[in-house]
């Protein structure tokens, strides 16, 4: 639906030349919500602008249902970017404009009548909740409401692909619950495919079935949201994982146990339904092993469970050996070096 291969994106200005977007290859497949998270100057803004080409690539190629964007005719890219419906932090609505009137302007941009007009901005106030603000002005709705505004306007055309750019970051938390839930019902009931960018990993954890963490231009990890969540492998993935699930101690707080706890401290990582069941306790039991919970979280991911213990086992070298060996068959298993461990 939308590929990147090799990407980059060199923004020159008369004193220095930025490298935006560093060789970077996605698939973005058809009827996904995929998010990309990243900090600010990561890339990822210039990542959606690549989709409709807002900006082009300086090298690689960026293919939106099959077709290569630098290959097409300003009329067929006009076509395409029809297809694409975009929201924005800031909502960008016409404050002169009534509700109606901002779902209707791209309709009238497409020369559709005036009953056409009618019932598919009726539709969509319904569909985003709004049925009785049809003749309010921005300036009288609330940030959800405006974004459900901005929601309504760029599904007016019936795009294929939504996309998203930090879409609830101007958003209290309740708010930004309900428009993520709105945005989970388009991608569902309508089947589009969602991309979002957003520095939140907790937008991440809510909607997105796969993802991708940016720095510096680059893509650096990329994939199933639960199993990056489960286990990140660079520590920016990891320092946005733990923002939201707290399944890591800090440096401090583990210095201090393993000056007061001499056993050997291990990290058990339970995935999916081995997260409920007691095996930690079994297995220790069996070969009469004494082990403390130093630290611990159970959270939940896209409908799983997923537990990250920090224990201490304490006993001889061939029990502890025993244990690991038994547990490392149903959970992971790793010794706590540092609190990145
Ligand atoms: N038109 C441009 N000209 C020059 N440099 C640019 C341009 N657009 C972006 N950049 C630079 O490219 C880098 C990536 O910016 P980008 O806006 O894509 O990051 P971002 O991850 O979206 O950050 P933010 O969340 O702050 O928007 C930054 O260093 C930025 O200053």
């Amino acid at each position: 639906m939308i590929t990147f291969e090799r990407v980059n994106k060199v923004f020159k200005t008369d004193k220095k030349e930025v490298h935006a977007v560093k060789d970077v290859s996605l698939t973005i497949e058809k009827g996904e919500i995929f998010g990309v998270v990243g900090f600010s100057g990561a890339g990822k803004s210039t990542l959606i602008r690549l989709v409709n080409l807002l900006e082009r690539p300086t090298s690689g190629s960026v293919t939106v249902h099959h077709s290569d964007l630098s290959s097409l005719t300003s009329s067929e890219l006009r076509k395409l970017r029809r297809r694409i419906g975009m929201i924005f932090q800031s909502f960008n609505l016409f404050n002169s404009r009534t509700v109606y009137g901002n779902i209707a302007y791209p309709l009238k941009l497409a020369k559709k009548s005036k009953k056409e007009i009618d019932e598919r901005v009726k539709e969509l106030l319904s569909f985003v909740g709004l049925a009785d603000k049809s003749g309010h002005y921005p300036e009288q709705l609330s940030g959800g409401q405006k974004q459900r505004v901005g929601i309504a306007r760029a599904l007016a055309t019936s795009p294929d692909i939504l996309i998203c750019d930090e879409a609830t970051s101007a958003l209290d938390p309740e708010t930004t619950g309900e428009i993520l839930q709105l945005l989970k019902k388009i991608n569902q009931e309508y089947g589009i495919t969602i991309l979002l960018i957003t520095h939140e990993m907790n937008v991440i954890r809510s909607i997105c079935d796969r993802m991708a963490v940016m720095e510096n231009g680059s893509v650096i990890e990329y994939g199933n949201v639960y199993d990056i969540f489960t286990n990140p492998q660079s520590p920016t993935s990891r320092n946005f994982v733990s923002s939201v699930l707290n399944d890591r101690m800090s440096y401090k707080l583990l210095e201090k146990l393993k000056q007061s706890h001499t056993g050997k401290i291990y990290r058990l990582i339970f995935t999916g339904v081995k997260a409920s069941e007691p095996i930690l306790s079994r297995v220790t039991s069996k070969h009469e092993l004494e082990f403390s919970i130093l630290y611990g979280s159970i959270n939940e991911l896209q409908d799983q469970l997923f537990g990250s213990l920090i224990v201490e086992f304490i006993g001889t070298k061939e029990q502890v050996q025993h244990v690991i060996d038994e547990l490392k068959d149903t959970v992971e298993v790793r010794e706590v070096i540092n609190h990145e461990s």
